[in-house]
């Protein structure tokens, strides 16, 4: 037998060749090349050939639309249907045996019932199109025991963005091979057959979407969409929903977050992990341009972050990634230079962005100066008087993370890096102050159980409500939220006391009386980063509220920062004590929904806060 993995073979009736010596693999793909019922199968390789080709097809079929080499080279722009923009949280569901383990914060279906309705749609789904196989795996392929995965898909397009976004192709298939190693399925159709002689159109989708995950049989079934949340598998359906049950019960934490190395002027460097809701900061934060003199920043990862206990009792992170899938808006030379300068390198595929008249990619925020014509996400004719955005608010970016200037060595160490603080941070007009250091671990972790952030462009629905979204893992928590709660409790009893790394609550997203923001964000951001190191080093100005220690008015450093004075950093770090008790109200309706299932330390937690504020 042929044991190439890039040859692009027929399935036919009586035999399914299938280049591997995985019999489990081979089986699946089998059994799913046979419900599904493409025109060919194909393995992906991983290689630039290969990438080279595809995208090729893609421009052919008018998904993709190349740009000029010289502004953004080999970069293409696709665009979506507009209907299909965002994750889809309505539609998401954690189908574990029994109801309870999905927990309030999921949508439930009993397994056996939801797979005879994801058999019926996946039937036939991929016909007239070609069946992908992608072998991929998450984080290091070095690492002690590799996180494999396989990612079935119809979707020219998921290849293309899988094979900047995770470590694919036949180097991968071979470890895991030899390892004879698990992996997650994750089945994937746009869910839009093709018949004989039909007309494919630049974004194939189905109105109805299924966003579904097997949590004890650790498998994913993504049907109806293209947008890379709910298709490129490896993100937030592996890496956070499903890896967050594999970490459950192997004791370690899926979450998301990303991790950012600051280095003092000193030389000391401190590993700092942030988790915000998704469009709240995250990749911004994470690709930090200090403005204080002499500290410097390093990438270590942007949105996912899997920690274990190192063998001193210590935290320790690792970006499961391999490519960035960023927010397009507000992302800019002035506001984020270090993602432009690593955008501007090419290798990238833009989605739903607009188009500029030479032949590159513009999103509202990339530049001070608007320009007179482009093209919009939708393909309209676009002027600054046109009155709508020319970006759709949640296009993206998607680019090697390797091409970040300031990527961290460590970013290749599959032990990881400790980490030292956590922030927990969303997007609040009211309330939160600038910044807030947990008065201790339990009440740090309280802090995470209770954060709060308006919603955004990323998934389907109303944007700008506020909504508790514990440790920013609303949307991604793959059981039940009391259990996920308990595992955060059972994991900080297993860490070194003199190593657990200390807890902020941050918002950059505060609000002044008149409207404006209370605090410039971005690269100012690393002033607050500074006070965080410094707190860890028993050092800071800080002041006792309620809530916990907020930064006295001549704590942070202002130098340089023109127009923006101590009263101001008052104004941001306000704790309100009339908003807090109404905040408070509505913490106790949110822990209300886990009854028994809180831990004692959170109730006590809150217990604690409400006394605070009646004193
Ligand atoms: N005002 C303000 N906006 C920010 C800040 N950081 C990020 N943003 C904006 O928030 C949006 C989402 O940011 P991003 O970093 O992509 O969020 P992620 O989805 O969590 O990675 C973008 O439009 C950013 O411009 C900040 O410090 N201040
Ligand atoms: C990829 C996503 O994440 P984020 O906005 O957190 O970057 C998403 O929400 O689809
Ligand atoms: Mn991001």
């Amino acid at each position: 037998m042929d044991m190439s993995v890039s040859l692009n073979q027929q399935v036919r009736d009586d035999e399914a060749l299938v280049p591997t010596t995985h019999e489990e693999l081979a089986a699946w793909v089998a059994e799913v090349a046979e419900m599904t019922q493409p025109a060919d199968v194909y393995w992906v390789d991983g290689s630039q050939a290969e990438s080279d080709r595809l995208t090729a097809e893609l421009v052919e079929a008018g998904t993709l639309r190349k740009l000029n080499d010289d502004l953004f080279p080999n970069s293409y722009a696709a665009f979506s249907d507009p209907a299909d923009v965002a994750r889809v949280e309505e539609r998401t569901f954690i189908c574990s045996k029994d109801e309870r383990d999905a927990g309030f914060t999921n949508n439930w279906m009993d397994p056996q019932e939801m797979k005879s309705i994801l058999r019926e749609r996946f039937t036939g789904s991929m016909r007239g199109r070609t069946m992908y196989v992608i072998p991929f795996v998450m984080g290091p392929l070095d690492a002690e025991q590799p996180q494999y995965g396989v990612e079935i898909t119809d979707s020219a397009y998921v290849v293309a963005s899988m094979r900047i976004m995770a470590r694919i192709g036949t180097g991968v298939l071979r470890k895991m091979e030899a390892e004879n190693a698990f992996f997650v399925p994750a089945l994937h159709s746009v869910g839009a057959p093709l018949a004989d002689g039909e007309a494919d159109v630049p974004w194939p989708c189905n109105e109805e979407k299924w966003i579904v995950h097997f949590p004890e049989e650790r498998s994913i079934w993504s049907y109806g969409s293209g947008y890379g949340g709910n298709a490129l598998l490896g993100k937030k359906c592996y890496a956070l929903r499903i890896a967050s049950v594999i970490a459950r019960d192997e004791g370690w934490l899926a979450e998301h977050m990303l991790i950012l190395r600051l280095t003092s002027p000193e030389g000391r460097a401190y590993n700092i992990a942030a988790a915000f809701p998704s469009a709240c900061g995250k990749t911004n934060l994470a690709l930090l341009d200090p403005t204080i003199e002499g500290w410097k920043a390093e990438t270590l990862g942007d949105d996912i972050n899997w920690m274990r206990i190192g063998k001193d009792g210590e935290l320790r992170g690792v970006n499961p990634e391999y490519g960035l899938f960023g927010v397009a808006p507000g992302t800019g030379w002035s506001t984020n230079p270090n993602a432009m300068r690593a955008i501007a390198k090419g290798n990238s595929i833009f989605t739903n962005v607009a188009l500029t008249d030479d032949g590159g990619v513009w999103w509202e925020g990339m530049t001070d100066e608007v320009p007179a014509h482009l093209t919009d996400w939708q393909g309209n004719e676009w002027t600054p008087d046109s009155g709508r955005p020319a970006a759709h608010p949640n296009s993206r970016f998607c680019t090697p993370i390797d091409q970040i200037d300031m990527l961290s060595q460590e970013y290749y160490n599959p032990e990881g890096v400790e980490i030292h603080a956590i922030l927990f941070g969303g997007r609040r007009k009211t309330t939160i102050p600038l910044v807030t250091e947990a008065r201790s671990w339990a009440n740090g972790v309280f802090m995470g159980s209770t954060l709060s952030s308006e919603t955004t462009a990323a998934a389907a629905g109303a944007v700008g409500v506020v909504r508790r979204d514990p440790m920013a893992m609303l949307p991604f928590i793959g059981y039940n939220a009391g259990d996920y709660l308990n595992h955060w409790d059972r994991i900080s009893g297993q860490l070194n006391p003199e190593r657990r790394p200390k807890i902020f609550l941050v918002n950059w997203f505060r609000r002044t009386a008149d409207g404006g923001f209370a605090w410039p964000g971005f690269g100012e951001n690393s002033r607050v980063l500074k006070w965080v190191t410094e707190r860890i080093e028993g050092g800071g100005g800080a002041r006792e509220t309620p809530i916990g220690y907020v930064p006295t008015a001549d704590a942070l450093d202002l130098a340089g920062l023109d127009g923006f004075t101590p009263e101001d950093v008052e104004a941001a770090v306000r704790v309100d004590a009339d908003e807090w008790r109404t905040e408070v109200e509505d913490i106790e309706t949110w822990y209300a929904n886990f009854g028994d299932a809180l831990p004692a330390s959170l109730r006590d937690e809150l217990a604690g806060l409400k006394e605070r504020f009646r004193a």
